[in-house]
């Protein structure tokens, strides 16, 4: 074919013209038509085989100039114009340098030739080629052909291994094969239609997918593929905007910077851990270990770390990386981390290393008050209530108060040691003495009774856990206190203090001043005195119950009285509501209050539990037991010498006697004991002041007490403490007849102002009991604890 082309091209060869191309004779086939340009600027300049049907198609259209096989006149007139030379152009040519080789290959943009130039501009693709033909009124069957013919001619000619049929057909092609008998225009009308119908279809169906889910877009991204294998219509739309909007793949905007891409760094996330923090942890070097194998504790091959809080909870705790098991196996506490000796937080300990601690230890613990406190916010505080935290004298009882040498005549000083401190035998403790420095002989750091002082240094520093206690709103019983925290038994909780007034001063609060209230604060304190609380501390809310777990003791305080609740035999819990029993004396009917308490042993009203009748057999126990109790006291005060060594056990046994009575006896016929008992101690009390007086030792006295304990209550003596007063000795000068170290709360009535004064005239008339006379000081015994004890 190649020869046969030459041959026909040394035949026919004639002068070229200036662009290479032959003037083919109109007579000339179409065969003889097709020359070979030898031009070096040819159009199909490439030595490099086609690669596309585009290319193969320009080949064929640059190549081979197809002339026109019925030459018209017009044609051969125009044959010196540009158009003329232009269908000159279209005449085939092989360029022979190109196909032998032997072409220079310089690109064509270097080519100053006009025509190179012009043929730059201009692009024509064998759809041109087959357009031109199909617009030259031929029918679409001899176009087709024609084109068919030149394609094969020219990968003949190419030596090129395709074939016209496996080539795939192009857009105009196609159309002209739809639409054979359209017009040019027509058929571009219709393929700008068929373009748009394309467009609206699948901008509907990216309407409909846009809105689908993941796995929806999963499937958008299978059909894409199978889009791929789809007509070229399809794929060139899948170019258009409107099909790019179809979120298959997340949108990456390439950025071109200095002719790279810049490629767009991650979002940084958001640093929760303080700069300061992060800043101290340098990364730790890689190493051939950490390398190999990736270690899921770590990260970026550095090694977590947790990361630890410098604010809240954790705020100024430790965070060593110990272990509280580890340490019980071995290690000690006093190990050094980082060259950091371990050094505890002083504030708080860490909650987490404290509480491991706790669980390895085994023991009880108790967490702060407020981590589950169960006392809601928020309670309501009464409105009239004025508080102070001092007892202050009002109106003439401070110059009552201060004629009074009441405490004077018994100042002394406990004869405790500073290596045992002040125990419950404590001279001072058993008198509800609370030590100083003036009248303690253990000092203060041994010393142990001193629970005002040290309820004074409690509440210096304020807040719930300090002081301990707050008003509550019970259901049925106006207000109550209850506890912000736990209490040992015995100890002090909060100190009842109002204004100390005189009993006129009292008549006439109650018929003036609250004549109309419901509730009143007052009880009788000492030396013919009442307390006020109406204006005083929170211990004026607490309540009355028939079985409590607190007790009002009045104690001796630098010389003065002072009433504070006392925890009872047991401890207090956070949240308990705090009561002690008023033994309240209601001095008439009318003023009888139901009780509410709501314990088992109620007694139904606010008042002392009514006397139940005493039997005669009780009486003659008692009596024995008394006299049991006297002749004990002889002895030990030095009385009848022979009988003190002959009869030893016969005392003994009527104690013995009575201590058996008192156990199997109901606590009616104890109540009974207790006031013969009561009779007993009068003697012994009255009989110690003398030998203390006769003898000057006071640790006789401390002796003669305890053995009185022993001798009227044997076994009890545990149940006996200073606190629980069921034997405590008061001295006092011109001291009521009838004050008790758990006083008497006074209930009084716009009715009962005689009933006031007359309580409190019982109270403080001369005592009788004792053989000294008033102004050598009264022997008083305070046993309503102990009474209360009996009867519970
Ligand atoms: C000193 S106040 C106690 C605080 C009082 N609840 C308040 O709201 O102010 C004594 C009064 O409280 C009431 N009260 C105290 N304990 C009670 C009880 N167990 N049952 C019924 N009422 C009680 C009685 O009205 C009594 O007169």
């Amino acid at each position: 074919m190649f020869s046969t082309l030459l041959e026909r091209m040394g035949s026919t060869s004639r002068p070229t013209s200036r662009d290479g191309a032959t003037r083919a004779s109109p007579s000339e086939s179409m065969l003889s038509a097709i020359t070979v340009d030898d031009s070096p600027l040819g159009q199909s300049s490439s030595s490099t085989p086609p690669t596309s049907i585009g290319d193969s198609v320009s080949i064929s259209s640059t190549s081979l100039k197809l002339e026109n096989t019925e030459p018209t006149e017009a044609a051969s007139a125009e044959s010196s114009t540009q158009r003329t030379r232009r269908a000159r152009n279209s005449i085939g040519t092989y360029n022979v340098k190109v196909l032998s080789g032997t072409a220079i290959h310089a690109p064509k943009k270097y080519s100053k030739d006009p025509t190179v130039i012009e043929s730059r501009r201009r692009t024509i693709s064998g759809d041109t080629l087959v357009s031109a033909l199909a617009s030259n009124n031929s029918s679409t069957e001899t176009v087709e052909k024609d084109a068919n013919r030149l394609v094969r001619d020219g990968i003949e000619a190419l030596d090129l291994q395709w074939s016209v049929k496996g080539l795939p057909k192009s857009r105009s092609q196609i159309g002209l094969a739809g639409s054979p008998k359209k017009s040019a225009k027509q058929r571009d009308l219709d393929r700008r239609r068929s373009t748009r119908s394309s467009g609206e279809q699948i901008e509907s169906l990216t309407k409909k997918l846009s809105v689908l889910g993941k796995r929806s877009r999963k499937t958008l991204e299978d059909g894409l593929v199978g889009l791929s294998k789809a007509k070229r219509e399809l794929r060139n739309l899948a170019d258009t905007p409107e099909f790019a909007k179809i979120d298959t793949k997340p949108v990456v905007h390439e950025v071109w910077s200095n002719g790279k891409l810049v490629v767009a760094e991650p979002p940084k996330k958001k640093k929760k851990v303080d700069e300061a923090v992060v800043e101290k942890k340098k990364p730790t070097p890689l190493t051939p270990e950490t390398d190999k194998k990736p270690d899921p504790s770590k990260f970026n091959g550095r090694k977590r770390e947790k990361v630890w809080l410098n604010k809240g909870l954790y705020a100024g705790q430790e965070h060593r990386n110990f272990d509280w098991f580890a340490d019980a196996f071995g290690k000690t506490r006093t190990d050094v981390v980082d060259g950091t000796p371990y050094q505890p937080n002083k504030f708080m300990p860490l909650p987490m290393w404290h509480g491991q601690r706790l669980l390895h230890i085994g023991r009880h613990f108790k967490l702060p008050f407020d981590v589950c406190s169960p006392l809601p916010p928020g309670q309501p505080k009464p409105d009239e209530w004025r508080k102070t935290s001092s007892n202050r004298f009002v109106g003439d009882a401070a110059a009552m108060w201060k004629k009074s040498s009441l405490f004077d005549s018994f100042s002394s000083k406990c004869v405790c040691t500073s290596e045992g401190g002040c125990d419950e035998d404590c001279q001072n403790r058993i008198m509800l003495y609370e030590c100083d420095d003036t009248n303690c002989a253990a000092g203060r750091e041994k010393c142990t009774n001193r629970a005002f002082a040290d309820l004074q240094e409690r509440r210096k520093g304020g807040g719930k856990y300090r002081i301990g206690v707050e008003v509550i709103k019970t259901e049925d019983r106006g207000y109550g206190v209850r506890t912000n925290r736990c209490f040992d038994p015995h100890q002090i909780i909060v100190e009842y203090t109002g204004e100390i007034i005189t009993e006129d001063e009292c008549d006439r609060r109650m018929n003036e001043d609250y004549k109309n209230n419901e509730c009143y604060y007052l009880m009788s304190f000492d030396q013919n005195m009442i307390i006020d609380a109406t204006k005083g501390s929170i211990a004026r809310f607490v309540n009355h119950s028939c079985k409590p777990n607190c007790r009002m003791v009045k104690w001796i305080v630098g010389g003065k009285p002072r009433m504070a609740l006392f925890a009872g035999d047991g401890p207090i819990m956070t949240g308990e509501e705090l009561t002690y029993d008023y033994n309240f004396d209601p001095f008439s009917a009318k003023n009888v209050q139901e009780c509410r308490c709501g314990s088992d042993n109620c007694r139904g009203v606010l008042g002392p539990k009514p006397k139940p009748p005493v039997k005669e057999s009780i009486k003659e126990a008692v009596k024995a037991g008394v006299k049991a109790g006297k002749r004990k006291l002889k002895e030990l005060l030095g009385g009848d010498e022979e009988n003190r060594e002959n009869s030893r056990s016969p005392k003994k046994r009527k104690i013995k006697q009575a201590k058996g009575l008192k156990r199997s006896a109901s606590s009616a016929s104890m109540k009974m004991a207790k006031g013969a008992a009561k009779a007993v101690k009068k003697t012994v009390s009255a009989q110690l002041l003398n030998a203390r007086q006769a003898v000057g030792s006071k640790r006789i006295i401390k002796k003669t007490m305890k053995a009185s304990s022993l001798k009227v209550y044997g076994n009890r003596k545990t149940q006996v403490s200073s606190r629980n007063s069921s034997l405590t000795i008061v001295a006092t000068a011109g001291s009521p007849k009838r004050s008790k170290a758990s006083p008497k709360r006074v209930k009084v009535s716009s009715l009962g102002k005689r009933s006031v004064k007359k309580n409190v005239v019982r109270s403080v008339h001369p005592a009788k009991a004792g053989s000294r006379a008033a102004s050598e000081g009264t022997i008083r015994v305070i046993s309503v604890a102990g009474e209360a004890d009996a009867e519970n």
